[in-house]
């Protein structure tokens, strides 16, 4: 998978290249990153990369030229098939179904935002893809472009080394994730589910299954809507709401 990052803070993806599990695949090559910053397109004494609003207003927007000049540069520097996606509260909200769809692409090119934004005809004629990452609003586009980068990179083969994890990634499967515990057995007078102490796989994984499937209809029962659940597990569902009025 090929990132490219149009930004004017390219120091900021350190993050994502540097650290934990991201930076792991940046350094094995499974990953990887280059930056086009707006500011080295720039062709005046000040370097300009704002410019004012037509009509009028508070705020600025991206400067066209050294933005158009860095995206074109970003789309030149590979021969990969390269989408240009632009991060924006305007755009089709992320969920894990569309990480999985932008995952299949080679190369993407996030544009992120800065001042007001962009230049609604760059969107058109630039910009392949307009996505937010929620219903926030953002002093740029950069963190947002982090979270889709994060998000896209664990579904890369050999990334996530136990390749297990990403399956019970909790939204991996379009449940919630069960309850997790750790060393000390008791704490603060609270114990560990009898169970997972049991050693006994295959209950381990049943009660691991019932908790995702309860967790969902308690908190998220959106997530249940249009979702075929088997005997099986409509049955581990429904002992667990029994249960909690017991
Ligand atoms: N939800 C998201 O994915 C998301 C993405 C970016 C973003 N901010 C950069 C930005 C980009 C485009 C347009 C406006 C803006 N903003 C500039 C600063 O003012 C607010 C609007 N915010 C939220």
């Amino acid at each position: 998978m090929s990132f490219g990052l149009v930004t004017l803070f390219p120091e900021m993806f350190t993050s994502f290249s540097d650290y934990g599990v991201t930076g792991r695949a940046v350094k094995d090559g499974l990953v990887s990153v280059d930056y086009w910053n707006p500011r080295d397109f720039t062709h005046d004494r000040h370097r300009t990369v704002d410019d004012r609003p037509f009509g009028g207003g508070p705020g600025m927007l991206m400067k066209v030229q050294p933005l158009r000049d860095a995206i074109s540069a970003a789309k030149a520097a590979s021969e990969r098939q390269s989408k240009v996606i632009y991060l924006s509260p305007q755009g089709r909200k992320l969920d894990q179904q569309g990480v999985v769809e932008l995952s299949t692409n080679e190369r993407l090119i996030f544009v992120c935002g800065r001042y007001e934004g962009i230049d609604e005809r760059l969107i058109e004629t630039d910009i392949d893809e307009e996505w937010s990452l929620g219903d926030i609003v953002l002093s740029g586009g950069e963190l947002a472009a982090m979270s889709f980068m994060d998000a896209i990179s664990r579904l890369v083969p050999g990334v996530l080394g136990h390749e297990q994890s990403s399956v019970e990634d909790s939204f991996f499967n379009g449940l919630l994730d069960c309850p997790h515990y750790t060393r000390p057995d008791v704490l603060e007078g609270l114990s560990v589910p009898e169970v997972l102490l049991s050693g006994h796989h295959e209950n381990i994984r049943v009660w691991r299954e019932q908790q995702s499937l309860g967790r969902t209809w308690q908190r998220r029962p959106d997530l249940l809507e249009g979702r075929e659940l088997t005997k099986h597990q409509q049955t581990l569902l429904d002992k667990y709401i029994s249960e909690l009025s017991s």
